[in-house]
């Protein structure tokens, strides 16, 4: 049995096909569909060249317009969504926290409030399950369907249309969103009622920050010992201490490029998401703080807009290490 038939099983909750070809089915659709992505930035933007791929009409929203700008240059949709919201069948809200997403659903210029009965949110944020319920009962009360849709792969699986993408929602919401879903993502969750996504989704941060503070702690470590970041990077991931993060993260370091395609900012939160709802559980969870007081000291350095993997900086300054790129 496959792995990923083995998580089908443990789930036990009807999931997309995962055995299906996902370029095969991205190939094979035919209608076109109305989507906007609303936030194009380190992931937003993928998800919507994704949509795109797949031969939708989509529109593309940031408050940066440089963003804007290159998706329309890319054969992204011209004109303000505030002018064909009320014609959207789906919009994909990707932008960075619950405030952002509030903001961007119900605030001033909404976009729920001129949505048509029966399309669809897809709410893509890392959020509190308590927030995406919230999200979800004020889009159900205007006859709009919610997603629960917390995504994951990073930034080159957003771009390829590959995302891990772990879905709470009913089933109507399921089928209004699949022309996105299926374009964005190699394998789709159906978890539950809208908060099983976004409570799934702290499980995997919780992970997946412990991983890359420990990642870098580990590479600094090695530095200690004579052991390069090169040398660390050539023989880790062949032994059983590697993860996803620190093959993914650890080359920036090593490259010393920071560029931000996951920003440490995100780690404040998304811990700070996992330590919130661990503590209404009553459940003790010390690696996570650990790992949070990591990225808040790097966002206390200053790094918080740079890559996460610049939490290795905040080693680095204790152990009076040049990392690559600083000698
Ligand atoms: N970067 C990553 O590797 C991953 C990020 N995530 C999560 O996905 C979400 C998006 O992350 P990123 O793309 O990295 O963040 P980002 O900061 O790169 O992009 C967010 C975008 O939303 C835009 N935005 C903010 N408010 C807006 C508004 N009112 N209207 C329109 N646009 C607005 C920003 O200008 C920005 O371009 C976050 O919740 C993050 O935690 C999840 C998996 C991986
Ligand atoms: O891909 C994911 O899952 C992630 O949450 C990270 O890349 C953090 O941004």
């Amino acid at each position: 049995m496959s792995t990923r038939s083995i998580i089908h099983q443990e789930l036990s909750c009807p999931r997309w096909d995962p055995t299906s070809n996902n370029a095969e089915r991205k190939k094979s659709m035919t209608t076109a569909t109305k989507i906007a992505v609303i936030g194009l930035g380190a992931m937003g933007y993928g998800m919507a060249k994704s949509c795109l791929r797949a031969g939708h009409e989509v529109w593309g929203a940031d408050i940066s317009p440089n963003p804007v700008e290159r998706f329309r240059a890319d054969g992204g949709q011209p004109g303000d969504i505030q002018d064909v919201a009320k014609t959207l069948d789906i919009v994909v809200v990707s932008v960075l926290n619950a405030d952002q997403t509030s903001a961007v659903l119900f605030g001033p210029d909404g976009v729920a409030c001129s949505m048509k009965k029966g399309s669809v949110v897809i709410a893509c944020a890392t959020v509190a399950p308590d927030f995406a319920r919230e999200m979800a009962s004020r889009c159900n009360e205007r006859g709009l369907h919610y997603l629960d849709a917390p995504i994951s792969g990073g930034a080159a699986k957003s771009a390829k249309g590959q995302l891990s993408i772990m879905a709470a929602g009913s089933d109507e919401a399921f089928e209004v969103a699949s022309p996105a879903l299926d374009a964005m993502a190699e394998i789709v969750f159906r978890l539950g009622d809208v908060g099983a996504g976004s409570a799934m989704k702290a499980v995997n941060q919780l992970l997946a920050g412990v991983h890359i503070a420990v990642m870098a702690e580990a590479m600094t470590f090695g530095m200690t010992q004579g052991v390069s970041p090169e040398k660390f990077l050539e023989v880790i991931p062949q032994c059983a201490g590697t993860s996803w993060m620190l093959e993914n993260r650890g080359p920036h370091i090593a490259a010393g490029d920071y560029t931000p395609l996951s920003q440490v900012n995100i780690w404040p939160k998304d811990l700070g998401i996992v330590l919130d709802i661990a503590r209404d559980a009553k459940f003790s969870a010390p690696l996570t703080a650990a790992a949070l007081q990591q990225f808040l000291a790097a966002a206390g350095m200053g790094l918080g807009g740079e890559d996460d993997a610049a939490v290795a900086k905040v080693y680095a300054r204790n152990a009076s290490l040049n990392l690559p790129g600083e000698e």
